[in-house]
């Protein structure tokens, strides 16, 4: 097998706040993305998915570090690179970002044609008609018309910058994007599109994908493989078919019932109650625990160990009840909706 092209091994990130605290954003976080592959990360808001991009480019608030583990692109270890040493040596030419709006990504006062003459000037031997030219196929790649090129930012609507921001991040032909909810603002027409182009890019493209997204069938239906994280823990990961077939983590699995599913449009969609914990210190115990339905002693005896799902040693679940989750899980989604207090349709 070849090297994943990102690999996380027992990642750590901290911030500091006033007074002298920490949040503990990101705990032990291990994950690999194969090369080629469309990987998804998902989780609630404030699981520490930006967190972990931010981590990947040197963009952490001042604040933040990565205090433990290691990050490695192509096998360099790259947490400690600082954002200019990011940006110089990986950013555009191995990795690029689409982020959640293109404002801090365009430059407003410079035509697009501008921009991209000026990205070949630091990056490549391209000539300024050259560049023009790379431009105007990229825009074509991604459904925007030639003729706009020289337009200025401004002049597109949102869709339309999302869309050229992807034909940027592609200037340079990286090897990894990083889309970081690369559709969250705009509406609903528009994200099926901007996912469209992102996926055709898989077959046209030699590339692969962090796609980050609170909506797990995103994920379900763009990305090979994922992981789910729940309260600055990765939960649960491997192959997309493998977690959505056999989720073995709670988070995982009620977190899969939340979201509408075409093969069942009548299911009413489960809530999953109450709030990740504070963490101000690194957990030594699941940080689900607390919501979740099958929570033991032993869930706060210890952060939970990465445990292989039986017959497929690359789908991993945090949990130490995993093997018991089919069954249990089965169960209590069986109940009826006045029995569960989680799930609202007691699917
Ligand atoms: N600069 C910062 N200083 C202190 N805490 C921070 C800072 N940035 C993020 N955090 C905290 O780190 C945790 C993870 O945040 P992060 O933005 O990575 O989550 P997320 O999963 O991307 O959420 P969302 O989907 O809402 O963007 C949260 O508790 C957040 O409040």
């Amino acid at each position: 097998m070849t090297e994943p092209i990102l690999e996380f091994d027992g990642v750590d990130v901290e911030y500091e706040t006033r007074g002298g605290t920490a949040v503990h954003a990101v705990n032990d976080a291990t994950f690999a993305i194969e090369e080629g592959d469309y990987f998804g990360l998902v989780g609630e808001s404030g699981c520490g998915k930006s967190t972990i991009a931010d981590a990947v480019v040197g963009g952490l608030d001042e604040n933040g570090a990565v205090t433990g583990g290691t990050i490695r692109f192509k096998g360099t270890e790259i947490q400690d690179y600082s954002e200019k040493q990011f940006n110089r040596e990986i950013r555009w030419k191995e990795i690029s970002v689409i982020p959640q709006s293109s404002m801090n990504s365009l430059d407003p006062v410079m035509k697009l044609s501008q921009q991209a003459a000026e990205m070949a000037k630091y990056h490549t031997d391209l000539s300024k008609a050259e560049a023009v030219d790379r431009l105007r196929e990229l825009f074509d790649v991604v459904g925007l018309s030639e003729s706009r090129i020289h337009d200025y930012p401004h002049q597109f609507s949102g869709g339309m910058q999302q869309r050229a921001i992807i034909a940027f991040s592609l200037f340079l032909r990286p090897s990894l994007i990083i889309a970081d909810e690369p559709t969250t603002a705009l509406d609903v027409i528009m994200q099926d599109q901007i996912l469209d182009h992102i996926n055709e890019l898989k077959d046209d493209w030699d590339i692969s994908m962090l796609l980050i997204t609170h909506d797990i069938s995103v994920v379900f239906e763009n990305c090979d493989s994922m992981a789910v994280m729940h309260g600055g823990q990765v939960a649960e990961a491997g192959d997309v078919v493998e977690l959505f077939d056999r989720p073995r983590h709670p988070y995982a699995i009620l977190l899969q019932k939340a979201f509408p599913d075409v093969r069942y449009p009548d299911r009413e969609l489960a809530v999953i109650d109450g709030h990740p914990p504070q963490l101000r210190e690194k957990p030594d115990f699941c940080t689900f625990a607390d919501r979740c339905p099958w929570s033991t002693a032993e869930c706060y005896d210890g952060a939970p160990d990465p445990r292989p799902v039986e017959g497929d040693d690359d789908h991993l679940a945090w949990c130490v009840r995993a093997d018991e989750m089919e069954e249990l899980a089965a169960e209590h989604l069986r109940k009826p909706p006045e029995e569960t207090s989680i799930l609202k349709g007691g699917r």
